[in-house]
């Protein structure tokens, strides 16, 4: 099993070219299924969790290339088959996101329960309860949703009891082919969403609201392929700002995207560091100093988003002062906190809040990744810890983050991989 190896880095300096969004890359993919003719997605990252999709979708019948310039086609022609097994639904919780264009296109989906996770329990119920209200009927068997439409989906009023950024997901694709009009209200505003949502528009759908928490759509009998560009990563982009600001660094995001991370560029600049930006770049600068402690709470997009919170765990664990981090979204999203102390960290739990008291440089130790954005903290830590640190497990990392030690090696950081 593959294996990081972390060094005590210099102060991170250079560029870095931010990859396609995964939590974009993974809704868009399952899109494919409405389209019924080819439909060709650009800027898709080379990840662990864009094989397993593509892999879902080929064993639905579907034609899938993975061409060279990180693009894949999709041609449903020959797509026969509406079940997603459990041996790939497990493996990638977005698998969910194939049941409502299966619903939407064949009436008919059988996708394997995704089950808890790591970082939480994550129930589908919102999914499940939205599309019945738009006529489906939906049994759980064996482990597997399945469920039913007699003709096409109808279109309904839908109100979300809680923001769920892959129930909005889910509702999306399977209104943009329902006879009628769909509301969403309650709906989760994250860029990713709504780059999902401008997908399917460019497919053909009806969406108004794009990027508001009310979204209208105006059923369609048929959408068509079309050429898509997934937009820049935001939680890649943070990753490496933080690694930067943890390191004093100063280095610059290209094919990034600030207007979609702007609480974190907020804590960022709280935290002391210096943020320029263009359309499509963000340049931190630290100036050599030490960041200091900053308060994060966790919530739906556009406040502090939770994939970001372990990284910034590890900025506190080396920062000036006491920093206090919430986690709202997820009841289990802390595993990152007993690895951090192996390796010297100042932290304490007290319910859904992590007390971190900033010291100046950690100790490198044998750690284990136990999540995606936990394991990325564990590497950002490594960069600032006396000594050694190996981070075990890295198939988490692999899902989220496309050539993470090349990247790092390109700013000066010594990331390696053990095979
Ligand atoms: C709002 C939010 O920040 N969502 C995050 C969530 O999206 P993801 O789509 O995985 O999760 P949701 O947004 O659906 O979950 C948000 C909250 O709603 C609850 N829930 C969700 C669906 C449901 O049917 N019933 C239910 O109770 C979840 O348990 C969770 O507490 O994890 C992703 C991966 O870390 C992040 O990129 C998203 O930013
Ligand atoms: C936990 C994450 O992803 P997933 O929803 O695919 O598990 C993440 O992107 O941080």
């Amino acid at each position: 099993m593959d294996k990081l190896t972390i060094k005590a880095s210099p102060a991170l300096a250079g560029n870095v070219t931010i990859s396609g969004a995964k939590n974009a890359a993974l809704p868009i993919l399952m899109a494919g299924v409405l389209a019924e003719t080819d439909f060709v997605v650009s800027n898709v990252p080379n990840l662990r969790d864009v094989n397993t999709s593509c892999e879902l979708l080929r064993c639905l019948g579907a034609d899938v290339e993975q061409l060279a310039g990180a693009k894949v086609r999709i041609s449903t022609t020959n797509l026969n088959e509406c079940c997603a097994p459990y041996d790939l639904v497990k493996t990638m919780r977005a698998s969910i996101l194939i049941l409502g264009p299966l619903l939407a296109r064949f009436g008919t989906a059988d996708v394997s329960l995704p089950g808890g996770c790591a970082i939480g329990a994550r129930p589908v119920n919102l999914h499940l309860h939205g599309l019945e209200q738009m006529g489906a009927k939906i049994d759980v068997e064996e482990g597997y949703i399945k469920a039913r439409v007699d003709g096409r989906l109808k279109g309904a009023h839908i109100f979300m009891d809680m923001v769920s950024v892959g129930a909005t997901e889910n509702l999306l694709m399977a209104a943009a082919l329902a006879d009628g009009t769909t509301v969403i209200e309650n709906a989760a505003r994250e860029p990713e969403v709504s780059d999902l949502a401008n997908c399917l528009v460019a497919m053909g759908a009806k969406i108004s609201g794009i990027g508001s928490a009310t979204l209208t759509i105006e059923g369609v009998a048929h959408l068509s392929g079309c050429e898509y560009r997934v937009m820049p990563d935001r939680i890649e982009t943070g990753s490496f700002l933080i690694a930067a600001a943890v390191t004093r660094g100063s280095i610059r995001c290209e094919s990034a995207d600030p207007k979609a991370l702007e609480a974190v560029l907020a804590k960022l600049e709280d935290a002391g560091a210096q943020i320029t930006s263009g359309d499509d770049w963000i340049a931190l600068d630290m100036k050599g100093k030490r960041p200091k402690a900053v308060n994060i709470k966790t919530a739906p997009y556009p406040a502090f988003p939770t994939d970001m919170q372990a990284q910034f765990c590890v900025l506190n664990a080396l920062a000036e002062g006491t920093g206090r981090v919430t986690e709202t979204i997820f009841e289990n999203r802390f595993m990152h906190v007993p690895e951090l102390s192996r390796m010297g960290a100042k932290m304490e739990l007290e319910g859904n809040t992590c007390i971190i008291e900033g010291i100046e440089k950690l100790n490198g130790a044998q750690v284990m990744a136990t999540d995606l954005r936990a394991s990325a903290s564990l590497v950002i830590a490594g960069l600032m810890a006396d000594g050694l640190t190996t981070v075990d497990r890295i198939y988490h990392l692999d899902r989220g983050y496309e050539h993470i030690e090349d990247k790092f090696k390109g700013l000066g950081g010594e990331v390696i991989r053990v095979k």
